[in-house]
């Protein structure tokens, strides 16, 4: 039988490199190819143009003592005016690639996250998730947008440099010949140890983000704890393991920039006394010299955004592995060519088994019919499973022995949307999406519900006076996680908002912690107001309104070992009996 746990069992890829990325960003960011090319093309006509103008400027510093050639300046004005409009052309068209293919990634993550399993959320922590859409993409855009272009600029600018220094003096060019390499041997290896060091401050940062995220969530625990202090050091401690990266990684910037100046200046010196001496000679014009110094800088200076590259695709390939594992998780598989269930008459569980690990069973031969309009209270001690079994109903997991049957067919055969369609699900823990009250009651709804109908419901679940103090009713802004509304009122909300889509089966986990007496009454209440044809589950965690269901399902490690009334499981129950008189003795 097919599970969803796909994503823990996953192979490690194969170790990843440079073609991966090409794979990701072509078949993921879809960059726009042409402008892409066009920007390029037009960045190498920059770059040519600049090794003109030293060109041309060596021929008019020659042309002084001849008188200058006014030809000549409009000649230069002409392409610098080339220069400038290809690269300001160039720059953009780059930079527009790089912003539209993340654009086009950063969706596509998006996207698919919210495609995937339930199982995939139980293994991976939201803060890295979240870091993944942000972080990674953003150094996909840093080496698309600039890196890339710096760098195959750089080529040109070098590989054209030295022909044209070639030109104007062989022996010359062979000094400079001998001074890059030795710049090579420093910047090589430093470039290696700093992308090691860029490496780990990424995973640190996403480390940060992960646990900034979980601090800011849990709030109200950590006060609730009197955790602060625990916390603060937590986050020292990463916030200083992040700057310990960062200071060894500005030593070796700071050590790497002075070091490379020095070794340029040596350079231009070189060239100044050897050139000055031809000069002099009148081996070499003045011009000539001026130029070849100016090719030198053209062809040093864009020797660090080369190996740059190798640095940014190191990093950019650790993104790429990232972003692919979410990638590659395969999304929730829908059925979209299954039946639609457009009711729910029956459920079946016929000696159903799950477990979340193979080896570890969490359900056991479950077997249990429920029908239509029932009233039924799932009880049971935390852990023995109740949640579990909801879950099974709304197909965020698939059963691992037995059948599930709905409307006297596996559930397997109906689309997963038309299940949960049917069945109005309110967890335990109830969040509120941002945005007004409206937006979270019609939360998924695809048909349009009129307002009298969302105030009858408020009316029904007793939210009708509070909703009449609200100054923007149904448009209040409920605040970002709900956090203006009470525990009580969240759930009763997502009741409505459950309610909204007309299920034939409510599912309510109720919330333990964030309802008092009078609320659960309420609840209790309700439930006797709702249409004789809505099935309803309710996993009960306190008892005192257990007499209220017609049903009521015992659970205990896994299975269900009492099924009746009240009275008859009293009679018969002795675990039953047990719970009930312990609750209620501890009022
Ligand atoms: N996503 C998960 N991954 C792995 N194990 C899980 C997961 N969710 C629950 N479990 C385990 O499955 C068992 C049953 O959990 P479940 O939440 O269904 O119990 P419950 O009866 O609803 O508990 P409570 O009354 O405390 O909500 C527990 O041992 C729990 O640790």
């Amino acid at each position: 039988m097919e599970t969803h746990i796909t994503s823990s069992a996953k192979q490690p890829h194969a170790k990843y490199g440079t073609r991966d990325l090409l794979r990701l960003i072509m078949t993921h960011a879809h960059p726009k190819k042409g402008l892409f090319v066009v920007g390029i093309l037009l960045s190498f006509v920059a770059t040519i143009c600049s090794l003109g103008i030293t060109l041309m400027l060596k021929e008019f510093i020659d042309a002084f003592n001849h008188g200058t050639s006014g030809q000549l300046l409009l000649r230069l004005g002409a392409v610098i005016v080339v220069q400038l409009f290809a690269s300001v052309a160039s720059s953009f068209l780059l930079s527009y690639t790089g912003v539209d293919a993340v654009s086009t990634l950063r969706s596509a993550l998006w996207q698919h996250i919210v495609d995937l399993p339930i199982p995939y959320f139980d293994h991976n922590r939201t803060g890295e998730l979240s870091s993944r859409v942000v972080n990674d993409t953003s150094t996909i855009f840093e080496l698309i947008s600039s890196q890339f272009s710096n760098a195959i600029n750089g080529i040109i600018s070098i590989v054209g440099s030295l022909t044209l220094m070639l030109l104007l003096n062989f022996r010359l060019t062979i000094i400079i010949l001998i001074v890059v390499p030795l710049m090579a041997v420093i910047i090589v290896p430093m470039g290696q140890v700093l992308a090691r060091i860029s490496k780990a401050i990424q995973k640190e940062t996403a480390n940060l983000n992960s646990a900034a995220v979980q601090m800011i969530g849990q709030n109200r625990l950590v006060k609730a704890m009197v955790a602060e202090k625990a916390l603060k050091q937590q986050g020292k401690d990463q916030v200083d393991r992040i700057k310990g990266f960062s200071v060894r990684q500005i030593k070796l910037i700071s050590v790497l920039n002075p070091v490379l100046n020095i070794m340029l200046l040596a350079a231009i010196f070189i060239i100044i006394v050897y050139g000055g001496i031809l000069v002099q000679t009148n081996a070499l014009t003045i011009g000539s010299l001026v130029a070849f110094l100016m090719y030198a800088v053209q062809m040093i200076s864009p020797l660090s955004s080369v190996t740059g590259l190798v640095t940014a695709l190191q990093q950019t390939v650790g993104a790429t592995e990232r972003i692919d594992n979410i990638l590659d998780s395969p999304e929730e598989d829908k059925r979209l060519s299954g039946e639609t269930l457009s009711t729910i008459n029956t459920v079946d569980f016929d000696h159903v088994d799950f477990g979340y690990e193979s080896d570890k069973p969490v359900l056991k031969d479950i077997d249990l019919t429920i029908h239509r309009g029932e009233r039924i209270a799932l009880i049971g001690e935390s852990g023995s499973g109740k949640t579990t079994l909801v879950s099974l109903l709304e197909a965020y997991y698939t059963p691992t022995r037995g059948e599930l049957d709905v409307n006297g067919q596996t559930m397997a055969s109906y689309t997963i949307p038309s299940i949960r369609n049917q069945i109005g699900y309110v967890s335990q823990e109830v969040d509120l999406m941002p945005g007004t009250i409206r937006d979270n009651l019609l939360l998924g709804s695809t048909e349009s519900v009129p307002d009298e109908q969302l105030s009858a419901l408020l009316t029904q679940v007793g939210l009708a006076d509070w909703l009449a103090e609200l100054s923007a009713g149904l448009d209040t802004d409920v605040g970002e996680r709900g956090l203006n509304v009470s525990g009580g009122q969240r759930q009763r909300l997502a009741i409505v908002r459950a309610l909204v889509r007309q299920p034939s089966l409510l599912i309510l986990d109720e919330a333990t912690a964030s309802l008092d007496n009078q609320n659960q009454e309420r609840v209790t209440q309700l439930l006797a107001t709702l249409p004789a044809d809505l099935t309803t589950i309710t996993i009960v965690h306190r008892l005192n309104q257990i007499e209220a269901y017609p049903r009521i399902l015992f659970m205990e490690d896994g299975r269900i070992t009492g099924d009746g009334d009240h009275e008859s499981l009293l009679a018969t129950h002795e675990r039953y009996r047990d719970f009930y008189r312990l609750q209620y003795q501890h009022g």
